[in-house]
């Protein structure tokens, strides 16, 4: 049976007093990869901050993993947070330490305490992104992609049950955004579910899935057209 990381119901979704999205329903399952497009001050990255709960959800209903975004509290936001992996256009790696101790720094921050165990998870994860021989440089070192690769890697450590990629190629050339793009269609292979806010429909044609669009205040399912 299909279960589910995702759900909202008559969601909407405000910036202050205005506005950005109304009457969203949407849903998502283990395994699914979902895009979400739409102009830019569409309100993408507002979806996205709801589920993570940077945006407080005021109208609706919403359920994140096993989280209720309407009555969740301050304090449980570290803990829906560490059931996802969060990705975002501009890395936010730590710049003063290499990529192995970032790895570690998250591991250590969500109660990881065995050194051999911490070793093993960081090498599986840059493993699954393919940067295993990177883990002793430090952020600047690396090339934008291989920067994103590792934010994926990080994103990967605790196991999350969905992935939030905000414009994950959105700092990234062409042929780079479509190697990231390539480990992230691994990792879905692999069970991983991903939700990932992009404004580069030449990935859409090259990767087609699911796709979302925000528009005027709404967000509805677009479907592809095969040409
Ligand atoms: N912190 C904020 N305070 C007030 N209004 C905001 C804030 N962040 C975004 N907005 C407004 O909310 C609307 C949606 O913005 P949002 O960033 O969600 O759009 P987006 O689709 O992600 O855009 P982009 O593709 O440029 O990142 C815009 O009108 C924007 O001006």
């Amino acid at each position: 049976m299909s279960e589910t990381v995702l759900q909202l119901k008559n969601v909407s979704i405000y910036q202050g007093d205005s506005m950005v999205l109304s009457d969203v329903n949407f849903e998502m399952n283990k395994g699914d990869f979902v895009y979400l497009i739409g102009k830019t001050g569409s309100g993408k990255s507002s979806f996205m901050k709801t589920l993570y709960g940077d945006l407080q959800l005021t109208e609706g209903e919403g359920h994140v993993v096993d989280y209720n975004l309407r009555t969740m509290k301050e304090n449980d936001i570290p803990f829906l947070r560490r059931k996802l992996g969060i990705v975002f256009q501009d890395f936010k790696l730590l710049p003063d330490r290499t990529i192995n101790n970032n790895l570690e720094f998250v591991l250590k921050a969500t109660g990881w305490k065995d050194k051999t165990k911490i070793k093993e998870r960081i090498e599986a994860v840059l493993g699954k992104v393919a940067m295993k021989t990177k883990g002793f440089k430090f952020p600047h070192e690396l090339s934008g992609g291989e920067q994103q690769r590792i934010a994926i890697a990080r994103a990967l450590l605790n196991d999350p049950e969905l992935i939030l990629a905000d414009e994950p190629t959105g700092n990234l050339d062409p042929q780079t955004s479509i190697e990231v793009m390539e480990v992230l269609r691994d990792i879905n292979n692999n069970g991983n579910t991903i939700l990932m806010a992009t404004h580069d429909y030449a990935l859409l044609l090259k990767y087609p899935s699911k796709t979302l669009k925000c528009d005027e205040n709404k967000v509805f399912e677009v479907v592809q057209r095969k040409s």
